[in-house]
């Protein structure tokens, strides 16, 4: 059994396993405490291999929560409900050591993120199924031998919450971190994937300057978001339609914006004459597009690129080998003229920084830091923000009357507006929020559990994969009436819709491991919505959105029918 566990701690669970030594903080040891291979879980439990790793490691016997109003469990693991066929299917997947937790959780959430950009949020039909057929807390036997828990009650993504303790670990995307730590030989495997008291130094790293590089680029955000109305005003036909690949435009934006705030520097991606296909925009466009792609693909099912190099990893290398060799460029570029500055004795302008130069005259961090930090906001940032602004854009587009009582809040505002006022337009804020209520472009959030909790009465042992189906509550009528309506006057009176402030709905995740950039989607989203329609047009071109390919939005299940609660 150890043998089989080792193997595993070597292929697989490398990367949970050190998570949770290296994130979470250790009990300390005491004789009656510690244990080697028997865990708090049930033997019986599907992957016991990672089990009795982690059981090793440190956890404690018998202890279940710590914080103060901790409740009893009252049934344990073995009877959370689930598929039954898993269950057997578990006992036989067990023996292949070449599987575990996070290939079930992946496929799972590959299913979710299959299919164009805007549709892959959507398919939450599994989980709703999963849901409505076992009871709020469904456990999955995972065919491959791990084990997921998949809760979407607030209360229950609250305690998830609660007790994941200063170093919350999330996994996903391990070829990403294999890609880093492995192939490219970086220290750290960035910020996404990073986890411990090593990720919460590199976060802290990154906030100030990127609060203060929004600030400083709000300018540019706001050119690029005047770039996207110009070319909208190009490409729609004479019925005033945008095309049905308006996506890819709205992508642009949202690179645009990024690299201003990232390198204080106009990239071009949105140029009316179009792109050349060697052309720098368009290498960095295809390459995040192409990695994407391969991080999907390496993500779902069998983790066979662990072992050798599938055509998924090559593309994931290529891709991000590209990206990474322009993002050398640019730190180099960066290093090159902070060094002219000072041997010219002149200070560089604060107001007129990139992100980039923040991160080097910190000084507190490596390059190949900033590379990762970089990349990854690339992938993070630019898929959910287009994913945003399209919906968004949509939503508006369906209901003429709400486009219209936004238009009456800003139609007397001048073209250019500070950011603080910006902010402060209520109804264009409860848009967005009403918009990402409805499709939020991260629709599961997932945490590996750093010590045992009890939800809904179940003992949940440490170390399992919850997915926290967050969309499907903030769809639920239980939270807010007529739950699949665009009704943005919602967030205007909050008394008017229920448990408002809790953990309904949370599109930009929670506690310390949720999204570093808020501030900057949302002035982002809330800029080019401000200035689409203050040009009048924009009124009726919304409407043309119609036509857009918005895949997702009219087959999801999810729009057709009301949630409920099983
Ligand atoms: C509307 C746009 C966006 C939405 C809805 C969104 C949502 C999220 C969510 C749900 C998470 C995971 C939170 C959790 O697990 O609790 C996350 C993490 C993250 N997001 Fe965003 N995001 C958006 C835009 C951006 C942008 C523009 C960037 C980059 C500049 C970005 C960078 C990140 C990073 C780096 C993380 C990982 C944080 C960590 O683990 O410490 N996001 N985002």
């Amino acid at each position: 059994m150890f043998r089989v566990s080792s193997l595993n701690l070597r292929f697989m669970r490398k990367s949970i396993i050190r998570r949770l030594s290296d994130g979470a903080k250790p009990e300390p040891k005491t004789a009656t405490t510690m244990f080697p291979t028997e865990s708090t879980s049930p033997s019986t439990s599907a992957d016991s291999k990672t089990k009795d790793v982690l059981a090793g490691v440190y956890v404690k016997v018998g202890q279940v929560d710590t914080i103060p109003d901790a409740p009893i469990a009252s049934s344990a693991f073995e009877d959370v409900p689930g598929p039954v066929f898993l269950k057997r299917l578990a006992r036989f997947w067990t023996f292949v050591p070449v599987v575990g937790t996070q290939v079930t959780a992946s496929t799972i959430q590959y299913l979710l993120s299959a299919g164009s950009q805007l549709s892959w949020s959507n398919n939450l039909w599994l989980f709703r199924w999963l849901l409505d057929e076992y009871g709020s807390v469904v456990r999955l036997h995972g065919p491959f031998g791990g084990d997921v828990v998949i809760v979407s009650r607030p209360e229950h993504a609250s305690t998830v919450f609660q007790n994941e303790g200063p170093y919350p670990i999330r996994s996903t995307l391990d070829c990403v971190e294999k890609y880093r730590l492995q192939h490219r030989k970086y220290k750290n495997a960035g910020p996404f994937v990073m986890y411990g008291p090593e990720w919460e130094k590199l976060r802290k790293s990154i906030e100030q300057p990127l609060m203060n590089a929004l600030l400083q680029q709000y300018d540019k955000i706001d050119t690029t978001c005047s770039e996207l109305i110009d070319r909208i005003l190009t490409i729609r036909n004479k019925q005033q339609e945008v095309p049905k690949d308006f996506v890819k435009e709205i992508h642009k934006w949202s690179l645009e914006c990024l690299c201003s705030v990232m390198f204080n520097r106009h990239i071009g991606f949105l140029d009316p004459r179009g792109l050349s296909s060697t052309s720098e925009p368009a290498i960095i466009l295809e390459s995040l597009n192409g990695a994407t792609n391969a991080i999907r693909k390496c993500e779902s099912g069998l983790h066979l690129w662990k072992f050798f190099e599938t055509p998924a990893w090559k593309s994931l290398v290529m891709h991000c080998d590209t990206i990474d060799n322009i993002l050398t460029k640019y730190i180099r570029k960066a290093q090159d003229k902070l060094r002219e500055y000072k041997n010219k004795g002149v200070e560089l302008k604060s107001d007129d920084m990139s992100l980039l130069e923040r991160f080097l005259l910190s000084e507190a961090m490596l390059p190949e830091d900033m590379q990762t930090i970089l990349l990854d906001m690339m992938l993070i940032g630019v898929n959910t923000t287009s994913h945003a602004a399209a919906f968004l854009l949509y939503h508006l587009a369906r209901f003429p009357r709400k486009q219209q009582k936004l238009y009456d809040e800003i139609k007397n505002l001048p073209a250019k507006i500070d950011k603080n006022t910006l902010m402060n337009l209520q109804y264009l804020k409860a848009c967005i929020q009403e918009s990402l209520r409805l499709q939020p472009p991260m629709p599961i959030l997932n945490r590996i559990l750093t010590k045992d909790i009890v939800v809904h009465g179940y003992k949940i042992p440490k170390g399992t994969y919850m997915l926290i189906a967050t969309k499907l509550s903030s769809l639920r009528e239980e939270h807010f009436e007529d739950s699949l309506k665009f009704k943005p006057e919602r967030w205007l009176y909050p008394e008017l819709g229920k448990d408002m402030e809790s953990m309904a709905t949370i599109p930009f995740g929670h506690g310390a491991k949720a999204c570093l950039a808020k501030d900057l989607a949302e002035v982002e989203l809330s800029l080019l919505i401000y200035k689409l329609l203050l040009k009048q047009q924009a009124l009726k071109f919304a409407q043309s959105l119609r036509h857009v390919n918005f895949r997702a939005s009219t087959t999801s299940p999810i729009n057709s029918k009301k949630v409920r609660y099983s």
